[in-house]
């Protein structure tokens, strides 16, 4: 079946009223790809300026939820105010948050859990370090967060994977087509073994890690890969031209 594309643009701890409001104009005045499913994930506080100004062709994000409804949890956010602000999504996972912040596979799936059961599509990040990638463990690293995720998920309809190598991550070392399409591959194997064949059909694939306008047309090509999760590039015009790049 055909997987609908699909381009998110992670913003991370980047960008003020005025160039995010940059951003959106610039996408508002953009010509997109109808076929393309589009997703931009501003710092949490400025997702209601953003939902009220942005094209309603594309979706808003978080970068991260609580997985509590609400209550005494400082400095946290909650899947219903998210909603509340216009978001349809959240990344969850992503290696800068298991790193940095030391959230746990199991954290992340609680939080995936929690996230779709009550209402907002998740973007779930995957993906390994240089070390682990050059011991040769990459699909076992990755296998071992599927798992954790697997042991709390049983809807995977509002789920999309992020595949983003660490090593790739902010770098300029773009994966080349045949790393890429090689964990996408495993990844859409390990779901049909685990899941299901329609989980696995379905599941959109995402590779994240220095996509920009100068390589995204060659990896859109790989059979497995679904469409991209895009960091830097995604603060700058050329998103367009990732957006577009299966035209
Ligand atoms: O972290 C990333 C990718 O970031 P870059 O595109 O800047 O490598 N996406 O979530």
């Amino acid at each position: 079946m055909a997987r609908k594309f699909f381009v998110g643009g992670n913003f991370k701890m980047n960008g003020t009223v005025a160039s995010i409001k940059e951003i959106v104009k610039n996408l508002n005045d953009a010509q997109l790809d109808p076929n393309a499913e589009v997703v931009i994930a501003p710092p949490a506080l400025y997702l209601p300026l953003v939902r009220e100004s942005l094209r309603k062709d594309v979706e808003v994000a978080a970068q991260n939820v609580y997985n509590k409804p609400n209550g005494a949890f400082t400095g946290e956010i909650s899947v219903s105010q998210l909603l509340d602000s216009g978001a349809t999504w959240t990344i969850l996972g992503h290696s800068e948050r298991r790193t940095i912040l030391g959230e746990t596979d199991e954290v992340v799936a609680a939080k995936t859990k929690f996230a779709t059961e009550n209402g907002l599509g998740v973007i779930w990040c995957c993906g390994e370090s240089l070390d682990e990638r050059e011991q040769g463990i990459t699909v076992d690293v990755v296998s071992k967060q599927l798992a954790a995720l697997k042991a709390q998920v049983s809807d995977w309809t509002r789920i999309v994977i992020a595949y983003e190598p660490i090593w790739a991550i902010g770098t300029g070392k773009v994966a080349t087509n045949q790393q890429a399409q090689e964990v996408h591959a495993a990844i859409r194997a390990w779901l049909r073994k685990e899941v299901s064949e329609t989980v696995a059909d379905e599941t959109r694939i995402l590779y994240g890690g220095s996509v920009n306008e100068k390589n995204c047309r060659d990896l859109a090509k790989e059979t497995d890969i679904d469409g991209f999760l895009v960091g830097g590039a995604s603060l700058k015009p050329a998103f367009v031209d990732i957006i577009n790049s299966t035209q």
